[in-house]
């Protein structure tokens, strides 16, 4: 057991020397002082950038208390005006953070029904123009940067069937979004901290004006970052502080697939910790890889590089199968959490350890320097067009695949249930036969997320691209691509990044996701 209280911790003896060694380290080095002092090269060389400028984090909790009134006025004026739906356009931090409170606390009866978009695919963007009522919903234009492709793709497609005053922005001060909502007058522009970088903005106004505006209680949420916050003050009893030791250690004694069961109502925790794992630990070929809504089995179908992180709740059901895992020796750890307003807590713990988990592999977390080349790449097949893909085969992924290897579906498909559930299947017969841990994600939202740690983070990926044939395609107005080749060009700019790392990298076109099992 952990000298922590929100924490259980079920290491096995091997590691704890380990780990008691880095923490008696981490006093020495003042580590967490230095944290709070905002000293940078804790991780990277003095006047390194996307360092000391990425801290504002820790104690955004607090300064978004005064933020709430403001926001609370604008529900309370939506609601008046007769508005009953909200959509966030956005990617990665903009939308994960909103899309966990969403699935987490539901429909409140005081506020709009929220809804998350951030996807390229025609069918999936068409499907929110056809199903939402468009003369009462509120689209929430989300960017950091103000410049990514994807929600200012998804605002020009809603601008042309929704008046400005139905828009509202959340970006950083002085963005090209900012200036679009103010040349186009939407009803209101709110400011992000831009101290904080996209994966660690949950608890400022990119997760908290969605958040608000649904109705859920955000004073609750930010009470328990606020609890969080105090937790990770010093060196005793310093559950962010333990916990990134831990993952950091157990990561370099090869226990680098942090494998996440989520009980309800909280089951949507790993599609955000995702982003905030592998976008900030991705790197110099290091990594934490975050493994999430992966089938959980029996003890004896995971190799030995799996790290157990049980988020549990009262009414989970997942209990009795993560104490098989603890008893068959492999590392489990629990934080316990009572419902959705305990997000505050999970987000500021889950942020704090990752930070000091970057310490204790020796990256910057907070840069993300891979992102952009298959963003160039895409950039450049929208411009010169696909030279054709070579789609490779499916052998070329499953010869001698084993542990430390990872399997890594990437969709670029619509959202739907059906997909979900044949890629599960896929993905428990993949680890039923080779023992490797998978991980999948819809395209373009895992390069906003995993996407850096597949060419940034160790090289043991393997990768399964899978695309379909729209049917339909969507115009993009004032573009001269549409959302078709948008989302193609995205997938052939990554399966290009991928390849150029020497990964294996293979296209499927899709009909029927079962049929793959029987290929592997
Ligand atoms: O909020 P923005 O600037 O649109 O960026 C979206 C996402 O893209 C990234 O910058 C890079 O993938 C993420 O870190 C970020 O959360």
């Amino acid at each position: 057991m952990s000298d922590v209280t929100t924490i259980e911790a079920d290491v096995p003896e091997r590691y704890a020397d380990a780990v008691q060694t880095r923490l008696r380290r981490a006093a020495d080095e003042d580590i967490v002082g230095r944290l709070w002092r905002k000293d940078g090269t804790l991780w990277a060389p003095e006047g390194t950038p996307e360092v000391t400028n990425r801290l504002g984090w820790l104690d955004i909790a607090e300064r978004s208390q005064e933020q709430l009134a403001e926001l609370q006025g604008l529900r309370d004026e939506l609601l008046r005006d007769g508005y009953t739906d909200a959509v966030v356009l956005g990617m990665g931090g903009s939308s994960l953070a909103p899309e966990v409170f969403r699935q987490s606390f539901g429909k409140a009866d005081t506020g709009l029904t929220l809804h998350v978009l951030d996807s390229t695919h025609p069918q999936e963007v068409q499907k929110y123009l056809d199903t939402l009522p468009l003369e009462t919903t509120l689209a929430i234009v989300s960017s950091k940067s103000g410049g990514t492709i994807e929600p200012l793709s998804m605002y020009k497609a809603f601008s042309e069937r929704i008046d400005s005053t139905h828009f509202v922005a959340v970006t950083d001060p002085g963005s090209g979004l900012e200036e679009l909502a103010n040349a186009k007058g939407f009803r209101r522009v709110f400011y992000g901290d831009p101290d904080i970088g996209g994966r660690y903005s949950a608890l400022s106004a990119f997760g908290l004006v969605p958040a608000v505006v649904a109705g859920y209680d955000v004073a609750a949420v930010l009470g328990s970052a606020i609890g969080a916050q105090e937790e990770c003050q010093g060196e005793q009893g310093n559950a962010g502080l333990w916990l990134g030791v831990t993952l950091g250690e157990l990561a370099k004694a090869g226990r680098d697939k942090l494998t996440f069961v989520a009980d309800a109502p909280l089951s949507s925790y790993g599609v955000w910790a995702e982003q905030l794992v592998a976008e900030s630990t991705g790197k110099l070929g290091r990594g934490i890889l975050p493994i999430a809504d992966e089938p959980l089995l029996d003890p004896e179908h995971y190799g030995d590089d799996r790290v157990f992180l049980h988020v549990a709740t009262a009414q989970g059901s997942n209990a009795a199968k993560v104490a098989k895992l603890k008893d068959a020796g492999h590392p489990v750890i629990t934080i316990h959490a009572l419902g959705p307003t305990d997000l505050g807590r999970i987000f500021y713990l889950s942020e704090f350890a990752v930070a000091v988990a970057g310490w204790v592999l020796e990256i910057n977390p907070f840069d993300q320097p891979n992102v952009q080349e298959a963003k160039d790449n895409t950039n450049r097949v929208l411009k010169e067009g696909s030279a054709g893909v070579d789609a490779g085969s499916l052998s070329e992924l499953t010869d001698s695949l084993e542990p430390p290897a990872y399997f890594a579906i990437m969709g670029y498909l619509p959202y739907s249930s059906d997909t979900e559930a044949a890629v599960a299947r896929l993905r428990e017969t993949v680890v039923e036969k080779y023992k490797v841990a998978t991980t999948w994600g819809y395209g373009p939202r895992f390069l906003h997320s995993t996407g850096q740690l597949h060419k940034g983070g160790p090289k043991t990926g393997r990768f399964l691209q899978l695309v379909d044939e729209p049917g339909q395609d969507l115009e993009i107005p004032g573009e001269d691509f549409t959302f078709k080749t948008l989302i193609r060009a995205q997938a052939d700019g990554d399966l290009e990044t991928l390849r150029s790392h020497g990964l294996p990298a293979v296209r499927i076109t899709v009909g029927d996701i079962d049929a793959i099992k029987e290929q592997l």
